[in-house]
């Protein structure tokens, strides 16, 4: 018998019948920028009550194409209609006028203000103004309708990425939108969070509005989405109905060709053996504690060993001392209490630049916050960790001419595709901002990388590229610290696996000796013993 309180989400619960109108077409959508055809021709039909997923490589022009339905870009060529007349969205507002709102891949808060100001900032009404008591009481709302929590009151600033992420959800949702669209919603939420969302969505479709969301994870298409579009080099290459597909056939139409497709239990085996007890660690923390602006300890007195040549996967849920910790080991954050040794010495000033002088690469949480300048081109970004070295800097001397040319030789060797070494690095798409910055990073590290969800915007195959860049980081006996929500590539991964939860460290154990299932009721805060029993 079906439970009332059992929700669930449901697939494909609207049926189109044949000769429904679409609540949104695209016709022959094209878009060009210098040297680029992000769209080429796109005719793209979005039905009511349909979740439709849109797929592609990295750069193969999907944010461009939606990014022309909210209004941020006009297209070149074709016509967006909706409702059966054809619109000229000139801004984000002319879209939300006619019930289109977008959530973002870098978020577009306000970090100075509250989650509660955040959500109704902007939002049109003829009263003067909102009092605090109603934007809570609005707020609270929108929580149980949706189901997932902010604290209101919380300046976005002091958020975690994925909380930050829920705001913008939240603020989408709250402007009454028929038509929403998620550029990668679920690149920072715990998996818990992303069966909420989409059951919250499942709930939003049901009166005939449509979801379309951009994503890279194919069991994401499968489980949640009604209809499929796969984009190829700025072309669609079709629209399938998601029940007649697998991730095989739909990796196939984004890459066209041998995809290799990737089986991650295939790749456990290239695991090391038992490290040898005599071996002295890489980096030790003793006690390490750090405490925010409001003098709250996010990281509680952590002892933690990083051995040379292991990858030691982090795992929890956002907001439980990730980012403290992953800038704690490259001198980003100044811990309160503790001690930090590398190789045996003790690192007394910490700073980012001992850290990378050291061969610690560090690939951040968010790139275009910590890791890029979005306004500067693809040399400058290249180099922005390594100019004062021969032979791009000598003393107080800087070689532009030599440091367009090794930026040059590292995006030739990188392989990655670009089209001009002068373009602004916020024109790029997001996985080729997301494997500039790795690529980077590689270079500066000789001991550890620190990398923080570095999966995040990549597509199959560079994931695929980038873990076994880390199994031959471990052949030449260089670490890897490796934070990642999705526990499974964190099993396959790591050698030993951490566990954070409300700041503290629950221990490092053997990935062999835990399974998933344990490893997320361990991140929920239960014990497990030594042979991985809860
Ligand atoms: N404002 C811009 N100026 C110049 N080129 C741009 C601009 N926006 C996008 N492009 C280019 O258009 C192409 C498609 O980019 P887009 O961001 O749409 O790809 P994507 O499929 O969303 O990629 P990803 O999965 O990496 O996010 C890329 O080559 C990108 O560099």
């Amino acid at each position: 018998m079906k439970n009332e309180n059992d929700e669930r989400f449901v697939q494909s619960e609207v049926r189109i019948r044949p000769g429904d109108p679409p609540l949104i077409k695209f016709w022959k959508i094209s878009k060009y920028f210098p040297e680029v055809i992000a769209n080429n021709k796109i005719d793209l039909d979005i039905f009511p009550g349909e979740i439709h997923a849109i797929i592609g490589e990295n750069g193969a022009g999907k944010s461009t194409l939606m990014n022309i339905l909210n209004g941020i870009y006009q297209p070149d060529e074709g016509e967006i209609i909706v409702d059966g007349y054809g619109y000229h969205l000139a801004s984000p507002q002319d879209a939300m006028a006619i019930g289109i709102g977008m959530v973002h891949q870098h978020f577009k808060l306000v970090p100075a203000f509250t989650v509660a100001e955040n959500i109704y900032f902007g939002e049109k009404t003829k009263r003067i103004f909102i009092s605090k008591k109603e934007m809570r009481q609005r707020m609270n709302l929108l929580f149980d309708q949706y189901g997932f929590y902010v604290d209101p009151d919380a300046m976005v600033s002091d958020l975690s990425a994925g909380e930050q992420q829920r705001v913008e959800i939240l603020r989408a949702l709250s402007r009454r939108a028929r038509i929403l669209i998620l550029d990668e919603p679920t690149a920072v939420l715990t998996p818990k969070e992303v069966e909420q969302l989409f059951i919250s969505l499942s709930k939003f479709r049901r009166h005939g509005n449509a979801v379309i969301f951009i994503t890279h994870k194919l069991d994401e298409v499968l489980r949640f989405s009604d209809t499929v579009s796969v984009l190829r080099q700025g072309c669609k290459i079709g629209t399938y109905a998601t029940k007649t597909c697998n991730a095989q056939f739909l990796a196939s139409k984004m890459i066209d060709g041998d995809v290799g497709f990737h089986n991650e239990n295939n790749i456990a085996f290239l695991k090391t053996k038992d490290r040898d007890p005599n071996i002295p660690p890489l980096m030790r923390l003793s006690n390490v504690s750090v405490i925010n602006d409001q003098k709250i300890a996010t990281l509680k007195n952590i002892d933690l060993e990083v051995y040379p040549g292991e990858i030691l996967g982090i795992a929890g849920v956002v907001g439980n001392g990730q980012r403290e910790l992953s800038q704690v080991v490259t001198g980003l954050t100044k811990p309160y209490t503790g001690q930090i040794f590398i190789h045996g010495l003790e690192v007394k000033k910490p700073n980012p630049k001992i850290f990378s002088s050291v061969g610690i690469g560090h690939i951040p949480e968010d790139r275009l916050k910590t890791a890029l300048m979005s306004h500067l081109d693809i040399s400058h970004n290249l180099l922005m960790r390594t100019y004062f070295k021969k032979p791009v800097g000598k003393s107080f001397l800087y070689s532009p001419r030599q440091a367009y040319q090794k930026a040059c030789n590292m995006v030739r060797d990188s392989k990655i595709s670009i089209h001009g070494m002068s373009f602004q690095i916020s024109n790029l798409s997001g996985g080729t901002q997301q494997k500039l910055v790795s690529y980077r990073e590689k270079e500066i590290t000789t001991c550890l990388l620190v990398a923080v969800y570095p999966s995040r915007g990549l597509d199959i195959g560079s994931i695929k590229e980038m873990q076994e860049y880390f199994f031959k980081l471990r052949q030449r006996n260089i670490s890897v610290l490796l934070f990642s929500e999705d526990l499974e590539e964190l099993l396959n991964l790591s050698d030993r696996v951490g566990v954070l939860c409300h700041g503290q460290l629950m221990g490092v154990k053997a990935a062999s000796q835990v399974t998933k299932e344990q490893l997320s009721l361990w991140i929920g805060g239960h014990a497990i013993d030594e042979g991985g029993r809860v």
